[in-house]
C-alpha cells in the first residue's frame, strides 16, 4: 500500500516470514489443515495416546491436575483448533497429527503463487526465515509439501514460540540475534499488524502483506509499517541493484528506483514513489555489505545461484579498473625499455663513429665499417682495401652491419665469435708477421720473405672470408685469400727454411691470435678513441710494408703490390682473385702459372705445379687508388 521514504531495502540480509495469511491463506490453514487435524486427532491418538512426547503435549493443553481420556483428549484438541488457539503445545500435536497426511499425500499445504518465485529470488543473496505460531516441525512439514512443491531448499531458519510471542518484542531481539544481523537488516512481512508493530519495535523492517481473506487493517496503522503490499512480487530488491550499477559506472542519469506496488496511495506513498536515487556513497555501501554476504555461505542454499547483478557489479567496478591500470602501466614499462635500449645503443655507437672515422680515414666505407665494428681500431690502411671488396659486393657491407648487431648482443653463436676473432687477428697477424719479415730478411733471401709475407695475407683473408657469410657473386676474394694462404703455406714446406713457420697449424695461430687480439681490443676500448686512433697511424705507419702487402689485396695496395710485381715480374689481375694476389708474392713461375690457372680454376692454386712457360708479362699499370684499385696486365 506504501513506502516510506526512509525505506532502505538494499541493507535487507534476512527475509523473515510468517506462514498464515503471508506464504499460506487462511483459508487453508482453517479448511483444510485444522479440519484434517480434526479428522485426524481421534485415529491418531488411538495409536500415540502412550506416547511420551504426546502424553507431554495433552498435560500441556489441558487444564491444571486434570484427567484425560483419549476421547477426551481428542475433544480437547478439536476445541482449541476451532478456537485458532497459538497453545504451543496444541501447536506441537496439531503437528504430530498432521504430519502423517503430509507423508502420505493426504495434505497439501498451499502456498501463494508468488511464494516459490520469490523464494528462489531471494534465497540467491538473502535469508529467508520462518516465524510462525505452528512449532518447527510443523512449519518444516508444510514448506515440504506445498503446492509449489518442496520450498525448504530456500529457507534457512526456522522459528516459532520457543523463541517468544510474536507479539513480544523482545522475541525479535533474540532473532536478529541468532541470525547475527542487525535489526534493520530484516524485512519482516507478515499480515498481522500486533506482530508487526512487535517486530517495528526491534528495529525491523517490516511489510504487511495483504492477502485475500486477510484480516483488513486499518489505513493508520498501515503508516507504521515500513511498506504494505499484496505480493511478495512487489519486493524486487534485484531492480535496485541494477541501479547501482548504473549508478556506479556509466554515471548515465538513474530512473527511479523501483518502489513496491501499491495498492492505493497516501502522502507517504507518494513520498515514496518519489524516492530519490541512491546517493553513491550508499550504494558503494550496500554493495560491499552485499557481496560479504554473497560471500557467506547459504546454510539452506542446495538451490542458490550466483548472483549475477552482483557478479558483473564486481566486475565492473573492481576487475576493469585493475587491468585498465596493468595495462597502462605495462605499457609504461614497455616504453621505457625502449628508451632506455635507444640510449644504450646511442652511447655505444654513437661516439665511437665519429671519433674513428675522423681520426682514421677518409674513405667513406672505411667509415662505415668502422662505424659498425666497435672493436676494430686496428683496422686502417688495410681496411680500405678491404672495402674495395665491400664496394663491389654490398654484401660484405651487409655482413658487416650484422655484425655490429651482433657484437652489440654479446655474439651468441660460434660463428660470431668466429667472425669477430677473424675481424680482429687480422690486424693483430700483420704484426706477427712483421716480426718474422724483420728476422728473415736479415738473414735470408728474397724467397722466405715472401713466404712469410703469404702468411700474413693467410689471417687477414681468413678473417674477411669469415666476414662473408653469404657468397658475393662479383667478388669472393676474401675466401680466396684464405686457400691461397694455405697454398702459399704448403709451398713452403718445400722450403727448410720457413718449415717452422708453415708446420705450425692454422688453427692454432688463431687461437692465439685470438687471444692477443682480445687482449689488445679490451685495451682499445678502454682508451679514449682519440689516442686510440693516434696510436693506430703510429703503428700502421711503422708496420705500412707489411700491413699494406700483406692483405689480400696486395694489388690493391698501391706501392707495395708494384714493388712486387715489379721484382718479382709477378702478375696481378685486377683483384678478382686472391689467388692471383697471393701468387703476386711468389716465383714468376707461379705467379705466371698462378694466373692462368687463377682464371681457369678459380680459388684453386695449390695443385701440381704447371709445365713451366716462358710468358712475358708486362705490368702497363698499377692503379693505387683506394676507391678501385686495380692492375693491368698483358701477357
Ligand atoms: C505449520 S503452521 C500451520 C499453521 C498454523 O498452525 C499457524 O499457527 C500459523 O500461524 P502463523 O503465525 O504462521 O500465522
Amino acid at each position: 500500500m506504501h513506502s516510506n521514504n526512509e525505506a532502505n531495502f538494499e541493507k535487507v540480509k534476512v527475509i523473515l516470514v510468517d506462514i498464515a495469511g503471508t506464504t499460506t491463506s487462511l483459508e487453508f490453514v482453517k479448511e483444510k489443515l485444522f479440519a484434517h487435524i480434526n479428522e485426524e486427532a481421534a485415529a491418531f491418538l488411538k495409536k500415540n495416546i502412550e506416547d511420551e512426547e504426546v502424553k507431554k503435549a495433552l498435560d500441556g493443553i489441558k487444564i491444571k491436575d486434570q484427567e484425560l481420556n483419549t476421547e477426551e483428549a481428542v475433544e480437547l484438541i478439536k476445541k482449541l483448533t476451532n478456537e485458532n488457539s497459538e497453545n504451543a503445545s496444541l501447536k506441537t500435536l496439531q503437528g504430530l497429527i498432521s504430519k502423517e497426511g503430509y507423508q502420505n499425500g493426504t495434505l497439501k499445504a498451499h502456498v501463494f503463487e508468488d511464494v516459490r518465485s520469490a523464494f528462489e529470488t531471494w534465497s540467491t543473496d538473502k535469508k529467508i526465515a520462518i516465524y510462525s505460531t505452528g512449532d518447527k516441525e510443523s512449519q518444516k512439514l508444510l514448506f515440504e509439501h506445498t503446492t509449489e512443491g518442496n520450498l525448504t531448499s530456500h529457507i534457512s531458519h526456522y522459528f516459532d514460540q520457543s523463541t517468544g510471542s510474536k507479539s513480544d518484542p523482545e522475541s525479535y531481539t533474540k532473532l536478529f540475534e541468532e541470525l547475527k544481523v542487525s535489526s534493520d537488516e530484516i524485512l519482516f512481512i507478515n499480515d498481522n499488524a500486533e506482530e508487526l508493530m512487535a517486530a517495528k519495535k526491534s528495529g525491523l523492517l517490516t511489510a504487511l502483506i495483504k492477502r485475500e481473506g486477510n484480516a483488513a487493517v486499518d489505513e493508520e496503522t498501515l503508516k507504521e509499517f515500513t511498506i504494505t503490499i499484496t505480493s511478495f512480487a512487489d519486493l524486487s530488491f534485484e531492480v535496485s541493484n541494477k541501479r547501482k550499477i548504473d549508478d556506479a559506472t556509466d554515471g548515465t542519469e538513474i530512473p527511479p528506483p523501483k518502489v513496491p506496488k501499491t495498492e492505493e496511495t497516501n502522502t507517504k506513498n507518494s513520498d515514496a514513489n518519489a524516492e530519490a536515487p541512491k546517493k553513491t556513497e550508499e550504494i558503494v555501501e550496500t554493495i560491499n555489505a552485499k557481496n560479504e554476504e554473497q560471500e557467506k555461505p547459504t546454510e539452506t542454499s542446495s538451490e542458490v545461484e550466483p548472483m549475477e547483478v552482483d557478479g558483473t557489479e564486481k566486475e565492473t567496478e573492481e576487475e576493469k579498473p585493475e587491468k585498465a591500470a596493468t595495462d597502462v602501466t605495462g605499457m609504461e614499462i614497455e616504453e621505457v625499455k625502449s628508451s632506455e635500449t635507444a640510449t644504450k645503443e646511442n652511447n655505444t655507437t654513437e661516439p665511437q663513429k665519429t671519433d674513428v672515422v675522423e681520426d682514421k680515414t677518409n674513405v667513406e666505407h672505411t667509415k662505415t665499417e668502422v662505424d659498425a665494428v666497435e672493436k676494430k681500431p686496428i683496422e686502417t690502411d688495410t681496411k680500405t682495401e678491404s672495402m674495395d671488396n665491400v664496394d663491389s659486393c654490398k654484401d660484405s657491407e651487409d655482413v658487416v652491419i650484422t655484425k655490429i648487431e651482433e657484437e652489440d648482443t654479446k655474439k651468441e653463436t660460434i660463428k660470431e665469435d668466429n667472425i669477430e676473432v677473424a675481424l680482429e687477428k687480422e690486424s693483430k697477424t700483420v704484426t706477427e708477421t712483421k716480426t718474422v719479415l724483420d728476422s728473415e730478411v736479415d738473414g735470408s733471401g728474397v724467397e722466405s720473405k715472401t713466404e712469410k709475407t703469404e702468411t700474413e695475407s693467410v689471417e687477414v683473408t681468413a678473417s674477411n672470408s669469415l666476414m662473408n657469410d653469404e657468397p658475393c657473386a662479383t667478388n669472393t676474394a676474401p675466401e680466396t685469400s684464405v686457400e691461397s694462404a694455405k697454398t702459399n703455406h704448403e709451398q713452403s714446406d718445400s722450403n727448410g727454411e720457413i718449415n717452422k713457420v708453415a708446420e705450425e697449424p692454422l688453427a692454432d695461430k688463431t687461437e692465439v691470435a685470438e687471444t692477443k687480439v682480445q687482449e689488445e681490443n679490451e685495451s682499445v676500448i678502454d682508451k679514449p678513441l682519440d689516442k686510440i686512433a693516434n696510436e693506430e697511424k703510429v703503428e700502421e705507419s711503422s708496420k705500412d710494408d707489411t700491413t699494406k702487402s700483406d692483405s689480400t689485396n696486395v694489388i690493391s695496395s698501391g706501392d707495395d703490390s708494384k714493388v712486387v710485381v715489379e721484382d718479382k715480374n709477378g702478375v696481378s689481375e685486377n683483384g678478382n682473385s686472391n689467388e692471383e694476389k697471393t701468387n703476386n708474392t711468389k716465383s714468376n713461375e707461379d705467379v705466371t702459372n698462378g694466373v692462368a690457372h687463377g682464371q681457369e680454376n678459380g680459388n684453386k692454386s695449390t695443385g701440381a705445379k704447371e709445365p713451366e712457360e716462358e710468358t712475358e708479362i708486362k705490368v702497363k699499370k698499377i692503379e693505387t687508388n683506394e676507391g678501385s684499385p686495380a692492375v693491368s696486365v698483358e701477357v
